[in-house]
């Protein structure tokens, strides 16, 4: 079944050469959602989002956004990668960096807008972050890093927004910063996706949960996934986890 701007993950299965990475993922993702991404390591969590994205080829199945392959809407998607995958010696500032999710909007080689401008001041500044906006990003912490790149994905304007361990280095005042941020969004109609580790309290904070381990082991509201049952599928044996009630 399709829904009016939903995206639509059919029977998906990936392999890197002989490692079987994902295998027969489906699901439906609305807007209005803040969705966690949980799982072991290896479970799949970057190569859902990365295949979702077609930045690594899939071998079956299908991804579409409002009954559109996804791909061809890229210009709707915001996607924020791991720490690890960023080069944080680049020398650009903060500016730079949030002016880049203007590209789309304006175009290579044009002038940035008092439009674009004004939208990269206003994401700074819902990020907390407009007062380094002159730093170079390779001089910020590991938290201010990740609400440089957060304000680069609000200044996009998308529809859908990715994040691959947003939290990893963050203390709990920018973890608080990024989740009401993410609130905000959904609560506008955009969906938002979040691969995420943590299983403690925090975990509250998302809407719907998707339970991986190559397969899917349960998708859907947050309190339904979070049974023991699933919880020892996915990560076997004993597992500690926050207790929502
Ligand atoms: N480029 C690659 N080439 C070969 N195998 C890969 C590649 N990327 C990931 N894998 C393998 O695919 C599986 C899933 O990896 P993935 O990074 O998606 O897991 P993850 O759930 O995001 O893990 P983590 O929590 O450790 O970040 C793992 O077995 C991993 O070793």
């Amino acid at each position: 079944m399709s829904y009016s701007g939903a995206i639509a993950v059919n029977n998906l299965g990936v392999c890197y050469r002989t490692v079987e990475a994902l295998r027969d993922i489906s699901l439906n993702l609305l807007p209005g959602k803040v969705t966690g991404v949980f799982g072991p390591n290896g479970a799949g969590k970057s190569t859902l989002v990365k295949a979702m994205l077609g930045l690594i080829p899939v071998n079956v199945g299908t991804v579409s956004y409002d009954g559109q392959p996804l791909q061809n809407h890229l210009e709707k998607v915001a996607y924020v990668p791991q720490r690890s995958q960023i080069d944080w010696t680049y020398p650009v500032t903060v500016w730079d960096v949030v002016m880049m999710g203007r590209v789309r909007k304006t175009g290579w080689f044009r002038r940035f807008s008092s439009l674009s401008r004004h939208q990269a001041t206003d994401a700074l500044e819902k990020v907390e972050m407009i007062e380094y906006k002159n730093r170079p990003i390779g001089q910020l912490s590991g938290g201010q890093q990740q609400r440089v790149f957060l304000a680069r994905s609000l200044a996009q304007e998308a529809e859908v927004f990715f994040f691959d361990e947003p939290f990893v280095g963050v203390d709990q005042k920018t973890e608080n910063i990024i989740f009401n941020l993410f609130h905000e969004l959904a609560d506008t109609g955009k969906i938002v996706v979040v691969v995420n580790h943590d299983l403690g309290e925090s975990i509250t904070n998302f809407d719907d949960l998707i339970l991986l381990n190559k397969e899917l082991i349960a998708f859907g509201q947050r309190q339904q996934v979070l049974q023991e049952e699933n919880l020892q599928r996915a990560y076997g044996g004993k597992v500690n986890f926050f207790v929502d009630r």
